[in-house]
């Protein structure tokens, strides 16, 4: 995964583009809201310089009556319009944020599977969920306190300038010297943020595999080993947090410090021209209260300044995810097979996962529609992959794959995959029932057909024993079942799936010789009449398979039937008699 450094910073326009534009409507009505939320507020230190001018002086009465009205009607309408707009921009915020998680989560699942071998779940988790949510600041109401904040300090501005113009050139100087260090900071910081993306994901990514993997721990007792880690994470993360920390609250303090120091030069400035008579009462308290509006926003820009940074950084990372590439992202694949007869042919294909590494050397054979090939080799030989490249999970780097002819790399892999079925060794199953995991492939199958795969996978053997049948729930990955039971559903699941090409990895644990004998049987029900795969590690399988590749470091160094190549007397006998696991 590339780190932050390599990241490309999304611009302000692109932003401006894809996130704020198409939503200018809910914007649109937020900036109305501010506006008329800000003139409000302008209205009490508007009135406070009459009521000590005018109305005080004067002992009018009335006037009084309709002030106090016009500051309580004032009030009510700020507090309304600051009701709508969270309801607005905050709820439109977080509608983003569902559109944006959908989106990276689309767009994960389509990475090529070299993209998950090479990438953390939790951390993908994290992208996923954590990544897209600062951008609720970009449109939530951190967004509607910038515009406000921007133009409240522009009105009070104009009216500071029009009160005082001497203390207002006064209170700028400091204002500019802020402007200047806040850029500067949010500079710094946006790098922060983005590194706290990176930490982020990869403790998750850790704790994740370490819940999952829980019985790994504690069968080595290396527990203490993974809480070291764990602390050794989430103190990296408080310590990225720590600095960005140190960065706005300087941001803060110095906002503090120099309008602090303004503000004691204009009761200077002020006093001295009250008593020069070129100021009254009035305008020196509403020039006051005026200047707190001037400065109030700035003051929360370091926030709000914080909050962006945060927002961009997500955004740098979310975009980083978007512009790998997909699985088809040349749109070479535009072949839609209605039918596969499942004639698999492998010409001259090479395969290397990292370059000048090749793990299969130029192998070619014929898999004709209904056969069984069964790989078998020493661990490490490649039948994984050349299953991975059967798969289509995997492409070839030279040579071909056909299928009935076509190139593999041209059919739509959504038009292949329905036709292929895959029962992997550890085969993977969801927190739910047992029904739930047979029928995920074809939710809309009928009670018969499921009943049918159950049937054909020996699964009601077992499920008949349960109270709840197949509405059994097996818990995370299936833990509350046996290895033979796991396995059981999902062959089920791939009989129900009905394919014409499957890739099975034989599970190498040994099972009791009753659970095996059904795997047996539901394993030849599954394989008849499909272009079948098979890492074999079953020598019942094995017997029964119409060709036996026996591959030798990504090569295939022999092939046929097992009585043939029994006979030869060459590597499959000698992998055969010392029982090597093949
Ligand atoms: N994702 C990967 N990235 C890099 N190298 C890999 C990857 N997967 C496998 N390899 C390497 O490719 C070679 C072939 O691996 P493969 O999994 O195909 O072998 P195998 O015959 O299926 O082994 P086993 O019987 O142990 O499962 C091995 O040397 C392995 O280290």
């Amino acid at each position: 995964m590339a780190k932050s450094k390599k990241l490309k910073n999304v611009t302000v326009s692109q932003v401006f583009k894809t996130i704020i534009w198409p939503r200018k409507k809910y914007l649109g009505i937020g900036l109305v809201l501010i506006i008329i939320s800000r003139l409000a507020g302008l209205v009490v230190p508007g009135a406070s310089k009459y009521l000590i001018d005018d109305v005080i002086p004067n002992r009018d009465m009335s006037m009084l009556k309709w002030l106090i009205l016009a500051v309580a009607a004032a009030i009510v309408i700020q507090s309304v319009t600051s009701f709508a707009l969270t309801q607005i921009l905050s709820v439109e915020a977080q509608h983003l944020i569902s559109q944006l998680r959908a989106k990276v989560q689309r767009h994960i699942i389509q990475l090529p599977i070299r993209f998950f071998d090479n990438t953390k779940t939790g951390e993908l988790v994290s992208r996923i969920m954590t990544d897209v949510e600062g951008v609720r600041n970009l449109v939530g109401t951190g967004f509607a306190q910038m515009i406000g904040g921007v133009l409240t300090s522009l009105i009070c501005l104009g009216l500071l300038i029009y009160i005082s113009p001497l203390m207002t050139a006064f209170v700028l100087i400091p204002v500019a010297i802020f402007g200047v260090i806040s850029l500067k900071a949010f500079g710094k910081i946006r790098p922060i943020f983005r590194d706290r993306g990176v930490i982020n994901a990869e403790v998750t990514g850790r704790l994740t595999e370490t819940l999952g993997g829980v019985r790994v721990i504690k069968g080595f007792n290396a527990e203490a080993q993974e809480i070291k880690i764990f602390e050794a994470g989430v103190t990296r993360l408080f310590l990225n947090v720590k600095e960005s920390l140190v960065t706005t609250s300087l941001v803060t303090s110095a906002a503090t410090l120099l309008l602090g120091l303004a503000s004691a030069g204009i009761m200077g400035i002020g006093g001295y021209q009250i008593m020069n008579g070129e100021l009254t009462y009035g305008d020196f308290v509403s020039y006051t209260l005026f200047l707190g509006f001037l400065i109030a926003p700035i003051l929360q820009m370091s926030n709000i300044g914080s909050q962006f940074t945060e927002a961009f950084a997500g955004l740098d990372r979310t975009e980083e995810i978007l512009n790998t590439p997909l699985e088809d992202d040349g749109g070479h694949r535009t072949l839609k097979l209605e039918h596969i007869h499942g004639d698999v042919v492998f010409d001259r294909v090479s395969f290397a996962y990292e370059e000048g590494k090749e793990v299969v050397k130029e192998i070619s054979f014929k898999a004709p529609a209904g056969s069984v090939t069964a790989l078998v080799g020493t661990s490490g030989s490649g039948k994984t992959t050349i299953a991975g490249l059967a798969a289509s999970f995997l492409n070839p780097d030279c040579g071909t794959i056909t299928v009935d002819g076509h190139d593999l790399q041209k059919i739509s892999l959504q038009s292949y995959r329905s036709k292929l079925g895959v029962v992997l060794q550890d085969d993977f199953l969801f927190e739910g029932t047992i029904r739930e995991n047979i029928i995920f492939p074809r939710p809309n199958a009928t009670e018969e057909q499921v009943q049918q795969a159950v049937k054909a996978a020996h699964v009601q053997e077992f499920t008949d024993r349960f109270p709840e049948g197949l509405n059994t729930l097996i818990g995370e990955r299936g833990v509350k079942l046996s290895g033979g039971q796991r396995q059981r559903i999902a062959i089920a699941r791939a009989v129900l799936a009905d394919p014409r090409i499957l890739i099975l990895d034989e599970a190498t644990s040994n099972l009791d010789t009753e659970s095996e004998s059904l795997i047996q049987a539901s394993l030849k029900t599954l394989m008849q009449g499909r272009t079948t795969f098979v890492i074999a590690h079953r020598l019942s399988t094995i017997r029964q398979a119409d060709q036996i590749l026996v591959i030798e470091q990504g090569n295939i160094a022999e092939q046929g039937k097992h009585e043939e190549l029994l006979e030869k007397k060459g590597r499959y006998y000698q992998l055969y008699t010392y029982q090597a696991r093949i």
